[in-house]
């Protein structure tokens, strides 16, 4: 169950940069949505350093590798079958590159849909080098589970991988989720991909509470997601509030959490050079059994009507061309741990100043787990604390902490 985007970390879906990331070139990184190439062994290391603090506060076995999740799925042989259909279809893959791919065993075959294959010198598939970004592939909406559907061609491989692990995963299965789908069924996962009008992406799915969720609608998510998945919740009385922020399609501010991340109970980032602008956006909140709709000019009004205690920090502090500078390496996009205690890119480093001066702790995430490994620190006294990653390699995908997890349960 997640009810909010700060209560304890419980369990978490990640994926380690892979070897596929090493595929990205000078020439195709933007078809493959990446800002430029990356040093993976570098990569590594500072992802490390995110799954450490994680683990620290989930615990290690809560931490979930993507990888081994869908080896799992890939050794029952129904489903293994079914799923490299839907990818076979979504790609058009020739006939021998199917048969050399449904020989091989699950654990390499896991790798191979996820960094690529190659066989002979020639590339019989190619990597998903977003899967990092965990954030975008799913979302969990109180008990509901949310798979995505990628509106760029890149990522929609990542849509069968997870669809068929939050339908068969015991992961999820043994919690007794339901599901807010788009698509009908594993059998209809690439058509669906491929032809319908509908795509929603995690980034864009933050919880303001329990009971209200936001969605942006976004370079990545549209309307015609939106208007379904809002009828969803209705249907299911999922929530009882639902709020529409329509932000600009602009890669810079892909999904909602590019440019706003809620830290702590009342303590929000936001990129106010957006989201303080009614010219560049809409938000419209719904009350979705008493079916009325009310409009707010900016973010800050949306927060504020629901919570006076709010308190914001601006990108960049508010100081330009920090305020650009930082939230193009996701100086907004903080991934809470527990209330008040969240991880971030090091560089960012007047958007830390901001929380300095709320009173918040800085710490970088080596000294943290050096004092956590020497038991110095209790998990569950720690408070007001930013804990900071360095993300020279990790920024260059165009993704922050908060897109690299997938909170699959917390509170
Ligand atoms: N939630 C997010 O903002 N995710 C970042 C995704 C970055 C990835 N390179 C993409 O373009 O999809």
């Amino acid at each position: 169950m997640v009810t909010s985007d700060i209560d304890i970390l419980r369990k978490v879906i990640v994926h380690r940069p892979d070897q596929g990331i090493e595929w990205v070139t000078p020439f195709n990184k933007a078809e493959l949505l990446y800002d430029d190439i990356v040093f993976l062994p570098k990569m590594q290391e500072e992802h490390s350093l995110l799954t450490g603090v994680l683990s620290f506060f989930a615990g290690e076995e809560n931490v979930l590798e993507f990888t081994d999740l869908l080896t799992d799925i890939l050794t029952n042989a129904k489903l293994r079958s079914q799923l490299l259909d839907e990818v076979f279809k979504l790609e058009s893959l020739p006939p021998d590159t199917q048969l050399t791919l449904q020989q091989l065993l699950p654990k390499n075959l896991a790798k191979a849909l996820i960094s690529g294959y190659k066989a002979g010198g020639s590339v019989l598939l190619n990597p998903v080098p977003n899967l990092i970004f965990t954030r975008d592939i799913g979302a969990v909406v109180n008990n509901y589970v949310i798979t995505c559907q990628a509106e760029k061609m890149p990522r929609k491989r990542e849509n069968i991988l997870t669809w068929f692990i939050t339908h068969y995963h015991p992961v999820f299965v043994k919690v007794g989720y339901k599901y807010l789908d788009l698509c009908i069924s594993s059998d209809h996962l690439a058509t669906t991909l491929s032809n319908r009008a509908e795509t929603i992406e995690g980034g864009d799915i933050i919880h303001l509470s329990p009971s209200h969720l936001l969605i942006g609608c976004s370079e990545r998510t549209n309307m015609v997601a939106l208007w379904r998945i809002r009828e969803q919740l209705r249907e299911h009385k999922v929530v009882e509030k639902f709020t529409i922020v329509d932000i600009p399609k602009e890669e810079y501010c892909m999904h909602i959490d590019t440019i706003f991340s809620k830290v702590n109970t009342h303590d929000y980032v936001l990129y106010e050079h957006v989201l303080q602008d009614p010219t560049q956006i809409s938000i419209e909140s719904f009350d979705l059994q008493g079916n009325t709709s009310q409009r707010f000019d900016t973010i800050k009004d949306l927060i504020l009507a629901e919570d006076a205690d709010a308190r914001f920090v601006s990108c960049g502090n508010g100081e330009h061309p920090f305020d650009q500078r930082e939230q193009w390496s996701s100086a907004c996009n903080f991934v809470a741990v527990r209330p008040g205690v969240a991880v971030t890119y090091r560089r960012n480093t007047k958007t830390i100043e901001g929380f300095q001066q709320l009173g918040y702790t800085v710490i970088p995430a080596e000294q943290f787990l050096q004092q956590a490994a020497e038991g110095k620190i209790e998990k569950e006294k720690i408070q007001n604390t930013i804990i900071t990653i360095p993300a020279g390699e990790l920024s260059r995908g165009s993704g922050g902490p908060h897109c690299l997890t997938f909170p699959i349960e917390r509170g």
